[in-house]
């Protein structure tokens, strides 16, 4: 058994912690008037509390803060109408440090608040130290005989109390800057302090006679009494000179912890920051920070607007605020209210959805990839561009169950519309409904194309045969493929130019023996007369007979999905630009008029020479190369070396083909 020596309490000498409070607690020395604000904010609250519970019966319609600045003297004071303080509470509540009066007042006036206090540790007030050398209190409490009274310290742990002559209730805190603090004189600097830290609070506040904060705190209101027009002032407030927003989401919940925000979907640019958080923080009204990523999550970033909770401890590091369990509920709870408001917009609106999808889309995609429960939130509503017309079948697909939420609200900025196209007129549709509709021509097979313009031959091959292409084209969807494919095992994604889908191709063509001595069939002389004409090992000729006839291209390069995703990963990897691989397929399509002519020009000239090549084996080889140039030119554009070639081949060409008319 261990035998206690002796027990007793550890001691603390202020003289050694008072420096630390005052340097290290807070990082920027700015935030001393949001502070001094906050008290005197509370002060005006706590006085208001005080009245309603019948305990004032003094004016208190029209409170105030005015902030003076005296460059004779080198003071800024802040002055409030407040609840004030007698000699015994600022003994209390000012020399003890760390005491706050917060939980002994609300305790007693609960029932009486309507807004809640800001202050919770009893050290804002000290913050001042970092920019005065000399702090003092004129303060006269509201109540009944009370005496105004001076408080003053000059920056050690050694404080004056006397009288004061201040007459009407309330507070002066008046600070005798230091040497280099003098920007705090600085009308401007103030003005512009309090435009970022105390513009929603609300008392007004005043400097030079003049209100400088102004606006309402419309998170604090109720939805219901809200207009589409207050939430695009209010954002237009926010961000200035910025596009209005797509939508917007109003958070309002008290349980199991408080959050009020509205968030804002803003149209997004394609090179968003998506690492930058531009929602801005606030704690009761009092602007915390715009830099809030580790209270919402990452995939939120590119949302704007505002978030004020009073449960998110702000006091702490960052590191701390990522670990801490309210942090991480509230996060979920502001990803699940963002889920649920697009599953609402797109059950309601379906058109609306379509329409900011180009925008949208990034985002909730974005969120699958990063947040498993929001993927299963939204995977029902995840859209892609199809080629297929849909008119027909609009309105029975948008069934999607919907989670009733709450008091938050969703709304959309522009009208409804009759067809659930986007601006441009094309269709959309989930996975689901793709799979859904052409169960029977392929099963578990999604084609998809990443490039509208230069995969244009692929996709036209395949509208043309009534395959539906779905467009997964945003600099996101090269992720998203693999990340769905991983959901998704049974279902196989093929790009439009990977290998060609059998219901494109007629198997009866070409298999038969068109020369009984060697027993080749056309696909092998097709193959042969590519093999020889190119010259290039690394490709492989496939002869195909398209269906289709003329509409099918002569010849197309593909790349086979394997392959090209191997290409893509590496040049990921290597930080590389894709190089096109010179290992590809050579897709010849044998049902094309121009492939056979060719192949009879070539055989003609076997029949007119004996040895060495004729005028028409070389043309045949000339326009075997000029169609692998044109296939290739979907896929890649040309270097300098190509594009003489193939512009000199062109010419050639064309000479030789005049020269026959
Ligand atoms: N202008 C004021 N009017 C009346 N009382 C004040 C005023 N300023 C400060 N006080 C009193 O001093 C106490 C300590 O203030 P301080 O700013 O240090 O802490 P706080 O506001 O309670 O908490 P926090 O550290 O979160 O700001 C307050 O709780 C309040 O009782």
């Amino acid at each position: 058994m261990t035998t206690i020596l002796e027990q007793g309490n550890i001691n603390i000498h202020t003289e050694n912690i008072f420096p630390i409070i005052k340097k290290w607690l807070y990082s920027d020395h700015e935030i001393f008037l949001r502070e001094l604000v906050s008290n005197a904010v509370d002060a005006i609250q706590k006085l208001s509390m005080v009245a309603r519970a019948g305990d004032f019966s003094g004016d208190i319609t029209n409170p105030e803060i005015e902030i003076t600045l005296d460059k004779d003297k080198g003071t800024l004071s802040v002055c409030d109408t407040g609840i004030g303080m007698t000699a015994d509470e600022i003994k209390k509540y000012i020399n003890q440090v760390a005491f706050s009066s917060a939980e002994e007042f609300i305790s007693k006036y609960k029932d009486n608040a309507d807004q809640p206090i800001i202050g919770h540790f009893g050290l804002g007030f000290y913050s001042s130290f970092m920019v005065a050398s000399r702090v003092e209190i004129d303060s006269l409490s509201y109540q009944e005989g009370a005496t105004a009274v001076h408080w003053s310290c000059d920056g050690t742990t050694q404080f004056e109390l006397s009288d004061s002559d201040r007459s009407q209730h309330g507070t002066t805190i008046t600070l005798t800057l230091m040497e280099d603090e003098k920007e705090y004189l600085e009308p401007a600097r103030i003005r512009q302090l309090i435009k970022t830290y105390c513009d929603f609070m609300p008392v007004p506040i005043k400097l030079d006679g003049e209100v400088v904060n102004q606006h309402e705190a419309l998170w604090k209101k109720s939805p219901s009494s809200l207009s589409d027009d207050d939430y695009l002032e209010f954002y237009r407030y926010l961000y200035p000179f910025q596009e209005d927003p797509l939508l917007w989401v109003h958070l309002n919940t008290d349980y199991p912890f408080v959050v009020n925000g509205i968030l804002y979907f803003p149209k997004l640019q394609p090179d968003i920051d998506v690492t930058k958080s531009h929602i801005k923080l606030f704690c009761n009204q009092v602007f915390v920070t715009d830099n809030c990523e580790e209270v919402i999550p990452r995939f939120l970033m590119p949302l704007r607007g505002v978030i004020d909770s009073s449960d998110i401890p702000l006091n702490v590091s960052r590191s701390f605020l990522q670990n801490d369990r309210t942090v991480r509920r509230i996060a979920d709870y502001i990803a699940r209210k963002v889920a649920d408001s697009l599953k609402q917009l797109y059950r309601s609106d379906r058109k609306q959805y379509v329409r900011s999808w180009q925008d949208l889309g990034t985002f909730v995609k974005f969120g699958s990839l990063n947040d498993e429960k929001f993927k299963q939130q939204v995977e029902d509503i995840l859209i892609f561009r199809t080629t297929a017309n849909l008119s027909q079948a609009q309105g029975d697909s948008a069934k999607v169950e919907v989670e009733s939420g709450g008091d938050d609200v969703w709304q959309e900025v522009s009208a409804n519309e009759e067809s659930a196209t986007d601006q441009r007129g094309y269709h959309y549709t989930t996975l689901k409904e793709y799979l859904e509709r052409n169960k029977d021509r392929h099963e578990n097979r999604v084609f998809y194309a990443t490039d509208e313009v230069s995969q244009a031959t692929y996709i036209e091959l395949h509208k043309s045969q009534g395959l539906e292409v779905l467009f997964m084209d945003s600099f996101i969807d090269t992720h998203f493929v693999s990340f769905l494919e991983r959901e998704y095992s049974d279902i196989k994604f093929s790009r439009v130019d990977a290998d060609l889908d059998d219901t494109l191709v007629d198997r009866e063509q070409d298999s038969e023996i068109v020369d009984p001595t060697t027993n080749k069939t056309r696909a092998d002389q097709i193959k042969e007369l590519f093999e020889q004409a190119l010259n290039k090992p690394k490709v492989n000729i496939k002869p195909q007979a398209l269906k289709g006839d003329a509409t099918a291209p002569p010849a197309m390069v593909l790349l086979p999905e394997a392959t090209r995703r191997m290409q893509e990963m590496s040049a990921l990897i290597q930080q590389k630009a894709i190089e096109f691989p010179e290992e590809h397929v050579l897709m010849v399509n044998t049902a094309h008029p121009l492939i056979q002519n060719l192949l009879n020009l070539s055989q003609g000239s076997i029949i007119q020479t004996g040895g060495g090549s004729s005028p028409s084996a070389e043309l045949a080889q000339l326009i075997c190369q000029q169609v692998y140039d044109l296939a290739l030119m979907a896929q890649k554009g040309f270097d300098a070396e190509g594009m003489t070639t193939f512009v000199d081949r062109s010419n050639q060409l064309l000479t030789q083909l005049t020269e026959k008319v």
